[in-house]
C-alpha cells in the first residue's frame, strides 16, 4: 500500500484526484485543503509530514489567478514559489517523493512548434515567473521529485476555469467575446489525475520533469466553440471572435507542450 498526501485538495485538480484515488486498491490517500494545510507555513507542513510516513506528496496547491498575480505578485510568489520550496524541504526531511504541478506559462510563447522539456523557459507574466521559481526550488532541494507541467486545465465539475465560465455565461444568455491570440492544449483534470494516479504513483516513470496535456492544440476561441457544441449551446449563443480581448497579464502566444 502506498501512502499519499494531497495538498491543495479543495481545488479542481485536488478534488478530481481524490475522486479518482478511491478506485485504486494500492493507494491510501489523505487530502488536505488550504484550510487544513497552508503550504506557506513550513511548520505546518513539517507537522503534517512528520507523523504521516508518506511515500508521496502530490502538491495541487497554487495561486492560479493569472490576472491578480500581475497586480499583486507577492501572493503568487508566496504560494507558488515559497510554498513549493517548503514542501521540497519537508519532503526531503521525511523521504517523501514530491509530485508537483507546473504550467505552460513558464514559456514565453515565441517558439513556432510545441515546447519540449529541454526548451528554455522565459515566463512573460508574474504567475509564470512564480511557477518557474517553484520548479527551480524543487530541483535544487530534493531529487526525488516529479514536476509535471500541464496547460489550460479544466474540470467540468469543479472550480473556476475557462470551460465552466463559458458554459455559465452562455446559459445566462450573455454574448461571448473570445480571443484566438493564443494556442495551447486544453487538459481535463480527469486525464491528468489518471496520469498521476495510474502511472506516476505506480512507479512507471523516473524522477524528473514531464509535460502532460490532452494533446490537442487549439485557440481559446476554438475551445469555446467546442465547449458550446458539447453542451448544445452553440445555437443559442452569440460567440464573437475578439482578437483584442483585453487582459492585464500577457499570455504566451504559443504554449503547446509536447
Ligand atoms: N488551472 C490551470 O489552467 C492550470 C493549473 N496548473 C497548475 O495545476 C495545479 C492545480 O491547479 P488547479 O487545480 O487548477 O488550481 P485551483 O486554483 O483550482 O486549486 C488550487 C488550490 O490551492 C489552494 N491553495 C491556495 N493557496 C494555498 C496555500 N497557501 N496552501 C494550501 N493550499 C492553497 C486553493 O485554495 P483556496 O481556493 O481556498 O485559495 C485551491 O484549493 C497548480 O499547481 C496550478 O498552478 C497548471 C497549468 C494550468
Ligand atoms: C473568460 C474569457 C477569457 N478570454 C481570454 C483571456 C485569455 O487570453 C484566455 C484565457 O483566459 P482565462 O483567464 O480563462 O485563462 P488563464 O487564467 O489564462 O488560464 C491559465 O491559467 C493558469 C493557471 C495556467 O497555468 C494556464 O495553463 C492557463 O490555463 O482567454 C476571452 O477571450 N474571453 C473570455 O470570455
Amino acid at each position: 500500500m502506498k501512502k499519499v498526501i494531497v495538498t491543495g485538495a479543495g481545488g479542481q485538480l485536488g478534488l478530481t484526484l481524490m475522486e479518482g484515488a478511491s478506485t485504486y486498491d494500492n493507494l491510501y490517500v489523505e487530502s488536505k485543503t488550504a484550510d487544513e494545510l497552508n503550504i506557506t507555513s513550513l511548520e505546518s507542513i513539517q507537522k503534517a509530514l512528520k507523523n504521516g510516513n508518506y511515500d508521496f506528496c502530490i502538491n495541487c496547491a497554487a495561486y492560479t489567478n493569472v490576472e491578480q498575480s500581475e497586480k499583486t505578485p507577492d501572493i503568487a510568489f508566496k504560494v507558488n514559489a515559497e510554498g513549493a520550496k517548503n514542501l521540497a524541504l519537508c519532503c526531503k526531511e521525511n523521504d517523501t517523493a514530491l509530485i508537483h504541478i507546473s504550467s505552460d506559462y513558464v514559456f514565453d510563447g515565441t517558439k513556432s512548434g510545441p515546447y519540449t522539456i529541454d526548451d528554455p523557459t522565459n515566463p512573460i507574466n508574474e504567475y509564470g515567473k512564480s511557477k518557474l521559481k517553484g520548479e527551480e526550488y524543487i530541483r535544487q532541494i530534493w531529487d526525488n521529485h516529479f514536476i509535471i507541467r500541464t496547460s489550460w486545465l479544466y474540470s467540468k465539475k469543479y472550480g473556476q476555469n475557462f470551460y465552466r465560465t463559458i458554459v455559465q455565461k452562455a446559459k445566462e444568455g450573455l454574448e461571448l467575446r473570445v480571443t484566438d491570440a493564443q494556442i495551447g492544449c486544453p487538459t481535463n483534470t480527469e486525464s491528468l489525475a489518471k496520469f498521476i494516479l495510474g502511472e506516476v504513483l505506480q512507479g512507471n516513470h523516473a524522477y524528473g520533469t514531464y509535460h502532460f496535456t490532452d494533446g490537442k492544440p487549439m485557440t481559446w476561441y476554438k475551445f469555446a466553440q467546442q465547449i458550446l457544441e458539447e453542451n448544445s449551446l452553440m445555437g443559442s449563443t452569440n460567440l464573437v471572435l475578439d482578437r483584442n480581448y483585453r487582459t492585464f497579464a500577457k499570455r504566451p502566444k504559443n504554449s503547446v507542450l509536447s
